[in-house]
């Protein structure tokens, strides 16, 4: 079983040498993976292209990518086109460590996108093939593992729940054994020193967890398990320390060695750290001035008049020469640009320079379509799958994250209890004045209960982000997503609704308990599907709380109770529709007033401005009601918020930029 986090396609990799491989004379042995009995190491089976049957892993000709910006000189409008990297070509083939390194903002992230089919709005140049083949973006993210800058984990879940949930989007519940999970577990526990922290929860706002750099090392872990064919990381190393960026790159190196392939940023590598890569392409000012053997680097360098001197580290001395933000001891980039581009490095056995090494095109004379079996095998469960662990994570998620049920379930239960005692035997009063109090009531909890639910919109866009990893490496769908974010916010939100009008009906003495229960779960459940559609529209969550509160606040001004219906001027009667509020309330209003046969008259005997709850009905416009069908309105804004939330995920939320 190990071997399946090991080897990304076992059918291909076995320990016999290929026909035509001339072997490497610079190669290392590795020996960093502590092996599980019956594992087979990276030392024992494969030295750097040996023991790989199939070694072509990616390769990129002329990639370019440019992105659409405004004109900035005076007096010029419109948009004109920004190259962010500079036609480059290279690959990275099954066993290899690649490091891409450059000043900040020389263009790694954005080449690591391009290369992993992640981007969505810039315009890619050139080819990017896969096994020899272009792939699509289903094909990418069964191919491709993707381990972004930012760590985006769910700070509710432990170490190993967070891999258990990896694991079970990866493989479902019928294709492992409990046990054979367990150590897929704990196996990419040790490769990214974890194993300690196993029962830690990844920690958020509420509590504390895991430092920086056990949530980088967990986020390659999430993706480890997954024994992707290729692994693009972008800065595995950040905010870890020497010995722990070490480890990282060992056992990426380690992995790379079992057949991975494995293409990283990384911004200042130690000298040990540099010793492990297989090849570097250094980038500056979106251009390549170096792209080959690692170990070929400094040779090259100094060819070109910039010998790194003896004991220092050759990363920092690149880094170094290549900087022009500070350029202390910066040197002509155009004249290393000049220099690669003519070829110079393929002199000094470094660099593409057009020319395929020859395991690489012997591969791509043997295999010229990717293994589909191999990429079916990315994915191994299906929707209902995904659906199971999808509800188990939310409905822990919910129970877990304080800010999504037990905040929300605390401040209505309190609210609650002072409209309730507030409010106290009202239904006991049939005082002119009581129909007063009844519509303020009504009005409240139709207002401002289903205000409220703004509060959730903080933990969705932080979960949001969680959501994009997983979708852009294809753990699920967003069926799967929408629909077990729905099925378990349910629960709480019943829940929240009895303890409401548990509180409120009995004390105030309202009428239709069941009705009344079901209209506010209604409300909330409306609410919360709005707000998970805000979640998805706005790119931060104070823009979205400010857009929320601004929409529920007009609802509430033209639901009805402010002013009545007949008296909506006709330019905002639409909104009056719109607005599922005015259904909530209309429901609340029918089900306190219907049965309602008479108020008592004014002290004196002179007739009340209302006879009875029809009466009042009549005055607000709402004699027509019918409380199923106005719940019924309420419910179905909810689905239909709901589906529009899925349908922007599916087209914004790709996991792209
Ligand atoms: N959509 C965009 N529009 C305009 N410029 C962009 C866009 N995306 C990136 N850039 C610019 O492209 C350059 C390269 O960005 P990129 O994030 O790839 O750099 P980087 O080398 O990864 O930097 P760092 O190491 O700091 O993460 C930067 O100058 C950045 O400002």
């Amino acid at each position: 079983m190990e071997e399946e986090l090991n080897a990304p396609d076992g059918a291909q990799y076995t320990a016999e040498e290929p026909e035509e491989d001339a072997g490497d004379p610079g190669v290392r042995t590795v020996e960093l993976i502590e092996s599980a009995p019956g594992v087979r190491t990276a030392s024992a089976d494969c030295e750097r292209g040996k023991g790989i049957t199939h070694p072509l892993g990616c390769e990129w000709v002329d990639l370019s990518v440019s992105v659409r910006v405004k004109k900035r000189n005076k007096g010029e409008r419109g948009v004109t086109m920004k190259q962010l990297v500079q036609p480059t070509s290279g690959y990275a083939q099954s066993g290899d460590l690649l490091a891409v390194m450059g000043p900040s903002g020389s263009g790694k992230t954005t080449l690591l996108d391009a290369i992993a089919g992640r981007m969505k709005s810039a315009a890619v140049g050139g080819s990017i093939t896969f096994d020899g083949s272009v792939l699509t973006d289903s094909q990418h993210q069964a191919f491709v593992s993707y381990v972004a800058q930012e760590d985006s984990l769910l700070g509710v879940f432990t170490v190993s729940e967070t891999l258990r949930m990896a694991l079970r989007f990866r493989y479902g519940y019928n294709m492992k054994s409990e046990a054979e999970l367990k150590s897929l577990e704990s196996h990419a526990l040790k490769l990214v020193g974890l194993t300690s922290a196993a029962g830690t929860k990844v920690g958020d706002i509420f509590r504390k967890g895991l430092s920086g750099g056990q949530k980088r090392r967990l986020s390659l872990a999430v993706e480890l398990v997954k024994a992707p064919k290729v692994m693009v990381l972008d800065e595995p190393t950040s905010g870890l320390d020497s010995a722990s960026a070490f480890g990282i790159m060992s056992s990426l190196t380690a992995l790379a060695k079992l057949g991975h392939t494995v293409i990283a940023t990384i911004h200042q590598p130690s000298s040990d750290v540099w010793t492990l890569f297989d090849k570097l392409l250094l980038l500056s000012e979106g251009r390549t001035l170096f792209f080959g053997e690692s170990r070929a680097a400094v040779g090259y360098f100094g060819a070109l008049g910039h010998q790194c001197p003896e004991l220092s580290n050759p990363a920092d001395f690149f880094l170094a020469l290549i900087n022009t933000d500070f350029p202390l001891h910066a040197c002509d980039l155009g004249y290393l640009q000049r220099a690669y581009g003519k070829g110079a490095p393929a002199a000094a056995g470094s660099a593409y320079a057009g020319l395929l090494p020859h395991e690489v095109a012997l591969a791509k004379r043997q295999k010229k379509h990717v293994d589909l079996d191999v990429l079916h095998a990315g994915k191994a469960c299906g929707f209902l799958a995904d659906c199971v662990t999808l509800s188990k994570r939310n409905l822990l998620n919910n129970l877990r994250n304080p800010g999504i049920f037990w905040v929300r379930f605390a401040m209505y239960t309190m609210l609650s209890l002072m409209i309730g005692l507030m409010y106290l035997e009202l239904g006991d009063d049939f005082s002119p004045s009581s129909v007063l109090s009844r519509i303020n009531i009504l009005f409240f909890v139709a207002a401002f209960l289903v205000f409220m639910s703004v509060a959730v919109l903080p933990f969705f866009i932080i979960e949001r982000a969680t959501f994009l990893r997983e979708r852009g490496n294809g753990s699920y769908s967003v069926g799967a997503f929408v629909l077990s974010n729905v099925s378990m916010a349910l629960p709480g939100i019943f829940v929240i609704a009895l303890a409401s009008t548990a509180l409120i009906v009995p004390l105030a003495k309202l009428n239709g308990f069941g009705i009344y229960l079901a209209a506010l779960t209604a409300a909330l459940f409306t609410a919360e599907g709005f707000m998970s559609l805000t979640g998805a529209l706005v790119p931060h969550y104070i823009i979205g709380i400010a857009l929320g509160a601004g929409v529920f606040g007009f609802f509430m001004l033209v639901e009805g109770f402010f002013i009545v219906k007949d008296d909506i001027p006709p330019w905002f009667i639409w909104v009056h529709y719109l607005a599922f509020h005015t259904y909530i309330f209309r429901a609340f209003m029918a089900n306190e007033f219907e049965p309602i046969a008479s108020f008592d008259e004014l002290p004196g005997g002179a007739p009340a401005q209302f006879s009875s709850g029809r009466a009042v009905l009549e005055f607000y416009s709402m004699a027509d009601v019918a409380i199923g069908r106005d719940i019924g309105i309420v419910v179905a804004f909810g689905f239909f918020f709901y589906a529009m939330y899925a349908v922007v995920l599916q087209l914004f939320h790709t996991g792209k930029r």
